[in-house]
């Protein structure tokens, strides 16, 4: 049974899909009031839950955290990452209903509607205290032209306004497609009669308007910030505010929410919302089903197409990768097995049609199966990279135009302290995965079972030497390549076996003197 917590309110009918499927149980309740984690296999937040390594540890069998909407940064993502939790989002579910939260504040703060309501509610009729301004031939300067900038910028624009936009990954050409100015962000500051967010809040983000910036825009200018509380520096805010150089702030999300200690909500000029951006019954029903379906396919053994910290696949790209996939899991689990000393570098080399898939996905699968035989933590595509980086593993990927003979292949070498070991693969239909070469010596075997690896001097009678310990000790050999790079020189021998070799076999096989390395490897 797969057991699926949503702690924060999500659309019920938007988990229609996952409330449908077989074997999946879900349980609306928070986290915080959940005594029992460790039973769930997926966490559903939206905001309000922060998703911390102190909870992640209480939840040792969650596998994947699924964000209803866009921003992760209640969700330490670094540590689900080290964990081996995929992380996904539903990017694009809530982007029209913050848009128009985003201009249905712009317009408020202008005319001064929520502050004007309260008066006629009060039984006042201060016409002449509310008098605002038009939007018309303003200048909205947005921070942010993703997917809510891009539509606020639309709706700005159909309200008759200029749009300057300042956006270090905004290209000259997609600004003029869509109809904005690209700004500098002392140029925004400068222009814009009313500044909004739209980014996410990173190091770089956070305080973007700050004491500094805040003090380079318009006297009189609107500031917005229907994005994440700490881009705009809330006492910085307060400053302007006090001093009359910001005439009004529209704020829906808060540096702390709910916002208990901020000066903000004592000034007039100040309207707030509850974090509304997303609170629409759309907005809730797409997210809520973006992320279900992702779920769905993660509990299917398919690809999720929405992870934050795992590279995005479609389902078409990861038919291309599996049978590579796969052979990178038998060659990582055969090396660990084959080398027992550190490792300091992995290198994969890719040729032929290998090549040509998203190699980034094999490469991490091949680290995942090569350090799961050597730790006893959850190890996946997800969280290989860091903790092979964490160990000084260093890994090198390359793709080669050399063909060697096969249509593709894959080279695997371990660097070892000692030693190094390679292995050289490739994936052929009907046949499956093959081993092609270890250690430069020819051979071509299905890399499956019990096997033995023997490594020995090229003499005559080595062969039968193996041959006749093996039958001494009862072992039927079910399959045995030999293989070689010269006459006289070294040789390896690859057997498989119908069970797993009694340690006793193995002492008697080393004490052959031809013998130079021999590994039982089981795969
Ligand atoms: N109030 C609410 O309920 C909601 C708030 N949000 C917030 O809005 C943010 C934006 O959402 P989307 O537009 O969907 O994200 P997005 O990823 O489509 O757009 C973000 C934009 O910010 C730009 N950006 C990144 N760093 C920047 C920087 N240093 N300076 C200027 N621009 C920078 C990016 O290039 C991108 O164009 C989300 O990260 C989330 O925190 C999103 C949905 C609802
Ligand atoms: O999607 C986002 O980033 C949001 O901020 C929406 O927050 P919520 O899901 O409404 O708590």
């Amino acid at each position: 049974m797969f057991k699926i917590l949503v702690s924060d309110p999500i659309s019920r009918d938007g988990l229609e899909p996952l409330l449908e499927a077989d074997n999946i149980e879900i349980v609306q309740k928070k986290a915080s009031e959940e005594e029992d984690l460790t039973q769930y296999d997926a966490l559903f937040v939206r905001s309000a839950t922060k998703v911390t390594a102190e909870l992640m540890n209480q939840m040792p069998n969650l596998k994947i955290i699924a964000r209803a909407g866009v921003g992760v940064d209640n969700i330490d993502v670094e540590q689900a990452t080290r964990k081996g939790i995929i992380v996904i989002n539903a990017p694009d579910g809530n982007t029209i209903s913050t848009a128009e939260h985003t201009f249905a504040m712009i317009a408020s703060l202008v005319r001064h509607i929520p502050q004007a309501n309260m008066s006629v509610k009060n039984r006042e009729w201060k016409r002449t205290a509310f008098v605002g301004s038009e939007l018309y031939g303003k200048t909205l300067g947005i921070v942010g032209l993703g997917r809510i900038g891009t539509e606020l910028a639309g709706r700005a624009k159909a309200f008759g306004m200029r749009v300057a936009v300042f956006d270090p990954f905004l290209t000259k050409e997609r600004s003029e497609k869509i109809g904005v100015e690209k700004h500098s962000l002392d140029e925004l500051l400068s222009s814009a009669d009313i500044i909004t967010v739209h980014t996410p809040l990173t190091k770089e983000t956070k305080g973007i308007l700050n004491h500094e910036t805040i003090g380079r825009t318009k006297e009189g200018v609107y500031l917005v910030n229907c994005a994440r509380g700490g881009i705009i520096d809330e006492e910085a805010l307060c400053t302007y505010l006090e001093n009359g150089h910001v005439r009004g702030v529209a704020l829906d999300v808060f540096e702390v929410e709910p916002p208990e200690h901020t000066r903000l909500l004592e000034f007039e000029q100040v309207i707030a919302t509850p974090h509304l951006g997303a609170s629409t019954k759309e907005a809730q029903l797409n997210v809520a089903y973006q992320v279900s379906q992702e779920v769905l396919l993660f509990v299917q053994g398919k690809q999720v197409t929405t992870s934050i910290n795992l590279p995005a696949m479609s389902e078409e790209a990861y038919r291309k990768v599996a049978p590579y996939d796969g052979l990178a899991q038998r060659i990582g689990t055969f090396l660990s097995q084959l080398m027992n000393e550190p490792i300091r570098s992995i290198e994969v080399e890719y040729e032929g049609s290998a090549a040509e898939i998203e190699t980034s996905y094999v490469t991490k699968s091949l680290i995942a199966s090569f350090l799961k035989q050597r730790m006893d933590i959850n190890i996946n595509t997800v969280n290989a990279g860091v903790l092979a980086r964490e160990r000084g593993i260093q890994f090198i990927e390359k793709v080669s135009d050399r063909h060697s003979g096969y249509s593709s292949s894959m080279t695997v070498t371990i660097n070892g302290e000692h030693s190094s070991s390679e292995i050289k693969g490739t994936f052929i239909p009907h046949f499956g995965e093959r081993i092609i070469s270890i250690n430069g010596f020819s051979i071509d075997f299905h890399p499956s079972g019990h096997l033995l690896f023997v490594q020995h001097t090229d003499v005559p009678g080595v062969i039968g030497n193996v041959g006749k310990i093996l039958g001494d000790h009862a072992v039927n050999i079910a399959t045995m390549q030999v293989g070689r790079k010269e006459k006289g020189g070294e040789a390896i021998m690859m057997l498989s076996f119908d069970k797993p070799l009694e340690e006793t076999t193995l002492s008697s096989l080393k004490g052959l003197e031809e013998i130079v390395t021999i590994k039982a490897i089981e795969l």
